[in-house]
């Protein structure tokens, strides 16, 4: 297995942002996307995972077997830890939540409502969703806002187990998440140019 995306073009509010995107990635590996604020990797993990259209360019692969995590955690505030991830694999058909609660180390919180997780507690939990889904495509936006230092080595440790058993993941993040052996893509090369003026004195009439 292999995502490939080539020549991509993607566009927020119906402006282009990134040009002619292309990389790769391959099963067992894990991609990150760098870039300041605002130069649209959001609008391109987005993209790639089919939550919205691109202007040009092709993602090889079918958007069934990616899952996506973006900035919202994607709960439900009155069902518990357990039962968000009891419906998270309903919905995907997959099978036991124990490997999930216990990668996120969600034990101990099963019963409580997710209304009543800490911020980092409820990000664990959305993420712990990544791992019900069974999907072998992670693709992944600042996924550890909110997650203190351990919460963040146990987040590294669930990628790396998500590789090792042939997935792979591409992921939008600021900090180091001490995974060594991830890629790094920077996309600021990527910006898209302003259109060219047709009229240049015009634009200052
Ligand atoms: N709803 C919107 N309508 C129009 N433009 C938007 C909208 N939301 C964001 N943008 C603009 O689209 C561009 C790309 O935003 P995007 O969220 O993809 O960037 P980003 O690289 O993920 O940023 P950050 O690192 O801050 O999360 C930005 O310049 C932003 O101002």
């Amino acid at each position: 297995m292999e995502l490939n995306v080539s020549d991509l073009t993607v566009t927020r509010g119906g402006i282009k942002v990134l040009e002619d995107v292309s990389f790769a990635v391959k099963a067992g590996e894990a991609l990150v996307l760098r870039g300041p604020n605002g130069i649209g990797k959001t609008t391109l993990l987005r993209t790639v995972a089919g939550l919205q259209p691109a202007l040009r360019g092709e993602v090889s692969l079918d958007r069934e077997q990616m899952a996506y995590a973006g900035h919202a955690d994607g709960i439900k505030a009155p069902l518990s830890v357990t039962e968000n991830l009891e419906f998270w694999a309903a919905v995907f058909g997959t099978g036991s939540i124990a490997p999930a609660l216990q990668a996120f180390d969600l034990e101990a919180l099963a019963a409580r409502p997710a209304g009543a997780l800490s911020a980092g507690q409820k990000r664990r939990l959305g993420l712990a969703r990544m791992v019900v889904t069974g999907r072998p495509v992670w693709v992944m936006d600042e996924p550890t806002v909110s997650l203190d230092t351990s919460a963040v080595q146990l987040f590294a440790e669930a990628v790396r187990a998500h590789l090792a058993g042939g997935g792979l993941a591409l992921l939008a993040t600021h900090i180091d998440l001490g995974l060594a052996e991830a890629r790094v893509l920077d996309v600021g090369p990527f910006k898209a140019k302003p259109p060219a003026l047709e009229d240049f004195d015009g634009a200052f009439l």
